[in-house]
C-alpha cells in the first residue's frame, strides 16, 4: 500500500468518527426519552389542546408534529381540543353576547349552532388537516359520534342556587368503541367537546377539559397532557409565579376551593382522571413549542404532574 494510499484511507476512517461525535447529543436526548417510550409503548396518552395556545400558527404545526411523533414512537395518542376564543369571537361576529358562569359558557340554542359550527366545521377540521400532513393519520369526530359521548343538562350551583346556563351538558357516559377502532387501525382520533344529549335529539356544549378527563379515564389511558397558556399550576396565583411540580390527588383535592377560571375544570378533570384509573396527569405550558416532547424529553419533566395518592411504579 502507498503512503498516500494509507493517508487517505486512515482520513476516510476519521471523519465517520467525527462526525458521530457531532450527532451524539442528539443520540443522547434519544435516550434520555427511552425509559418513558418503553413504559408507554402501546399506551394511550390523552391529549388536551386548549383554545389559548391554539391561537399561534406555529404552534399549531409543532403541537401536530409532537402527536405524530408520539404515534410513530409506538404510543396511541387521543387528542380533545377545545376552541373558547375561536367560540367567542364567531359568537361575537354573530351579535351573540357571550358569558361565563362557574367556569363554563352561558349556551343558548343559537349559541350552540355556533359553539358546534366553530369546533367541529373550524377548529377539529384544521387540526387534522395538519396531522394528516404527516400521513393518512388523523380522523375527526364528536361526542356525537357513535355515541362517545352522551350528556344531560348541566346546572350548576351557584351561592347555593341552581343556575340554568342552557345547553351545557353534564357527561354521563362514554362509549369508547368509535375511538377504540380508530387506534386499532392506526389512527388518530380528534374529538371536540360536544356530546350527544340523553334528554332530547340535540346535542350539549362541554368543557373541553372535563371532556378530555373523562374520556381519559373511560379509555384507561396511561396519561392525560392537558396543554394551556400557563407554566402549570400556579402555587399562588395571580400572585406568585411558582410552579407546583409535583401533588398527588389529596394534595390537589384541598386546592381545588381555592383555584379560579380556566383552572377549576382543568384540575378538577386531573383530578377525576388520577381517581379514575389513569396514572398521571399534566398540565403544560402549551405556548412552549414542542411543549408535549419537552415533557418526555426531560427527566423532571416541565408544568404540574398529579398523581394518585397510592403511588405505584408507574407514577412518573
Ligand atoms: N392557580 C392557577 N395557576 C395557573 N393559572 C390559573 C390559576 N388559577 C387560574 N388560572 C387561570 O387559568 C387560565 C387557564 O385556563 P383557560 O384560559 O381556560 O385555558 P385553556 O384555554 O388552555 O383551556 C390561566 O391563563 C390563568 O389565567
Ligand atoms: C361549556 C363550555 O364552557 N364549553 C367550552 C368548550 C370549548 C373549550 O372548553 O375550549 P377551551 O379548552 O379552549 O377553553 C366553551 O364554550 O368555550
Amino acid at each position: 500500500m502507498s503512503q498516500s494510499q494509507s493517508q487517505s484511507q486512515s482520513q476516510d476512517q476519521e471523519q465517520p468518527t467525527a462526525r458521530k461525535h457531532t450527532a451524539l447529543p442528539k443520540a443522547r436526548t434519544l435516550i434520555e426519552a427511552l425509559p418513558w417510550l418503553t413504559r408507554h409503548q402501546g399506551k394511550t396518552v390523552v391529549i388536551k389542546f386548549g383554545g389559548n395556545a391554539m391561537v399561534d400558527e406555529e404552534l399549531k404545526s409543532a403541537f401536530a408534529q409532537d402527536v405524530v411523533f408520539l404515534h410513530h414512537a409506538g404510543l396511541k395518542p387521543v387528542v380533545v381540543h377545545g376552541g373558547g376564543p375561536q367560540i367567542s369571537k364567531a359568537l361575537d361576529r354573530h351579535g351573540i353576547v357571550s358569558e361565563f358562569k362557574a367556569g363554563l359558557r352561558v349556551t343558548t340554542e343559537d349559541a350552540m349552532d355556533v359553539v358546534r359550527m366553530v369546533l367541529a366545521g373550524q377548529v377539529q377540521r384544521e387540526l387534522v388537516g395538519l396531522l394528516n400532513q404527516h400521513g393518512p393519520l388523523a380522523v375527526g369526530l364528536t361526542g356525537e359520534d357513535a355515541h362517545t359521548i352522551t350528556a344531560t343538562k348541566h346546572q350548576p350551583r351557584i351561592e347555593g342556587e341552581l343556575v340554568d346556563i342552557g345547553r351545557v351538558g353534564e357527561i354521563t357516559e362514554i362509549d369508547t368503541g368509535a375511538i377504540e377502532a380508530l387506534l386499532a387501525d392506526g389512527r388518530i382520533p380528534v374529538v371536540s367537546s360536544i356530546a350527544r344529549s340523553q334528554d332530547d335529539h340535540h346535542v350539549y356544549n362541554v368543557n373541553a377539559d372535563t371532556a378530555a378527563a373523562a374520556l381519559a379515564a373511560a379509555l384507561d389511558a396511561e396519561t392525560l397532557m392537558v396543554l394551556t397558556d400557563v407554566e402549570g399550576l400556579y402555587e399562588d396565583w395571580p400572585n406568585s409565579d411558582e410552579v407546583i411540580s409535583r401533588l398527588t390527588a389529596t394534595e390537589l383535592e384541598k386546592l381545588l376551593p381555592e383555584l379560579a377560571s380556566g383552572m377549576v375544570p382543568k384540575m378538577e378533570g386531573c383530578l377525576y382522571a388520577v381517581r379514575n384509573g389513569v396514572h398521571t396527569a399534566r398540565v403544560i405550558d402549551g405556548r412552549v413549542q414542542h411543549s408535549i416532547l419537552l415533557e418526555i424529553f426531560t427527566d423532571e419533566g416541565i408544568g404540574t404532574m398529579v398523581v394518585p395518592d397510592a403511588e405505584g411504579d408507574s407514577t412518573t
